[in-house]
Parts: C-alpha cells; sequence; structure tokens
C-alpha cells in the first residue's frame, strides 16, 4: 500500500496533523470492525499528541491500547512508557481498565516478560501458529540513531523473523519491543518524527539503498498505510514538499 510523507511547518501543525490522522483512523476502524487496536510509542515526541487526544469524543470503550515497546522499569517510574501514556491520556478518558494492554516489566527477566506479552497479544488477536497479528494502528516515533520502537541498531532483535515481541538493547538495557515483522503487518503505520537532530538519520531512512541494520526505521514497510508525518526542521532538507503528500518516496 502507500506511503505517505508530509512535512509540516511547525511542531504545532505536526501535532494537530497527527491528531486528525489518528482520530481518523481510530474512527474508521471503530466503524468497519466495531474495534480498534492501536499500540502506543514512547520517547518525548508523543507526549503532546496524547495530551490532545485525551480532549477528543472518540468511542473509547471500542479502543484497545498496546505499547509498541517499553523501558525494562515499572509503570510509575519516570521513563515508562505505559506510565507517561496514562498520565498524559488514558487516565483523563473513559476507557475501559481491560482495554489497556501494557507490556508486563515484573519478572526480572525480560526474556520471559517479552514471551508473557506475545501470548497475550497473540490470543487477543486470535491468531493462528505462524500469523501474526494485524494492528489497526502502530504508531512509531524515531531516534537521532535511526532507531525505532525499541530496535536499535546492530541488536539481535533486528534479525526477529517468528516473534511478535523480543526484547531490545538500548546501550546494554533491555527494552521490550515489536519486532518489525509483527509492525508490518498493520493496517497503518504513523511515524512522527520532530527536531532538527532526526535530519541526518532521516536522510538515511529515506535513501534508496542502505544499511537496515545501522538505520532499523528501514525495516519498516508494512502490508498497511505507512505515514511519515514530520515537522520543518526534522524533514525540510530532504526535498519533500511542505505538507504535501508523497507516494513512494
Ligand atoms: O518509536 C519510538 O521512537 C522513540 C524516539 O523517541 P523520541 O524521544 O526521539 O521521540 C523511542 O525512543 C521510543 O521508545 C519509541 O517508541
Amino acid at each position: 500500500m502507500g506511503t505517505n510523507v508530509e512535512v509540516l511547518p511547525s511542531q504545532t501543525a505536526l501535532l494537530e496533523r497527527s491528531l486528525l490522522l489518528v482520530a481518523d483512523k481510530i474512527n474508521t476502524a471503530t466503524a468497519l470492525r466495531g474495534q480498534c487496536t492501536i499500540a502506543l510509542s514512547g520517547g518525548s515526541t508523543p507526549k503532546s499528541l496524547y495530551e490532545a487526544i485525551a480532549k477528543q469524543s472518540l468511542p473509547w470503550e471500542k479502543v484497545h491500547v498496546f505499547w509498541g515497546d517499553e523501558r525494562y522499569v515499572p509503570p510509575e517510574h519516570p521513563d515508562s512508557n505505559q506510565g507517561m501514556a496514562r498520565r498524559a491520556w488514558l487516565d483523563k478518558v473513559d476507557i475501559p481498565a481491560a482495554n489497556i494492554h501494557p507490556m508486563p516489566t515484573d519478572a526480572a527477566d525480560p526474556a520471559a516478560d517479552a514471551q508473557k506479552y506475545e501470548l497475550e497479544v497473540r490470543e487477543f488477536f486470535g491468531s493462528a501458529p505462524g500469523e501474526f497479528p494485524v494492528f489497526d494502528i502502530v504508531l512509531l516515533g524515531m531516534g537521532d540513531d535511526g532507531h525505532t520502537a525499541s530496535l536499535f541498531p546492530h541488536t539481535d532483535v533486528l534479525q526477529a523473523r517468528d516473534r511478535a515481541i523480543g526484547v531490545g538493547n538500548k546501550d546494554g538495557q533491555p527494552r521490550l519491543t515489536f519486532t518489525a515483522p509483527l509492525i508490518n503487518q498493520a493496517r497503518c503505520v504513523i511515524f512522527i518524527v520532530a527536531g532538527a537532530n532526526k535530519q541526518s538519520a532521516l536522510a538515511q531512512v529515506f535513501a534508496p539503498q542502505g544499511d537496515d541494520m545501522a538505520y532499523p526505521s528501514r525495516l519498516i514497510e508494512p502490508v498497511g498505510e505507512l505515514w511519515w508525518l514530520l515537522d520543518e526542521s526534522a524533514g525540510g532538507n530532504l526535498g519533500l514538499a511542505t505538507s504535501q503528500s508523497r507516494s513512494n518516496y
């Protein structure tokens, strides 16, 4: 399916566009299939989006929230992606507790917790062995090293082919993460990227030929729609028209 790249003139415009797109995809999924499964990203960029989504009137009882990656810390830890999303969004809307599916981080064994989450996700989706769950929406960010979710450059989890959830490695620290094959089954993957420090990695990710192990965001080629929403300072030098969708960049 198509790839859409939009370069928005400011961080505010990026936020507004992201909000519009995510709300539209949630409404479409719930109208077509009766529910929406969304995987959240962490890091610094999505917080203002989550705060804005919390103010929307959306069919929360039909939305199921998962996480695409997680630091291996308890939910109350300041680095927890779950904690951030709950404070910014989920605690503020009328979403049933049973619709929130955080990654477990309490076994003191990241591989065991990754396996536990894989079973939970597969059971929720009713995925047959050998099949991957199909998320309606996967939200992603991108680090200035080209990582996405917790798929860091030159780490073992990049080789995963038959696992949906793996253990990433950020400077020796374990993190739980969706694998590229799971992300790539999604109906819609949305990257939201802001800041001049992302320019050089973006150029590598968008290059026609490149090293997927060095820039793991290159591994994301979903079956469904792929959206890259960039602010001007991140994407302005890529030679793309501002606020214009491009197919097949
Ligand atoms: O997809 C993701 O990307 C970010 C990059 O984060 P940012 O702080 O530069 O916005 C990553 O670290 C995060 O965990 C992940 O979900």
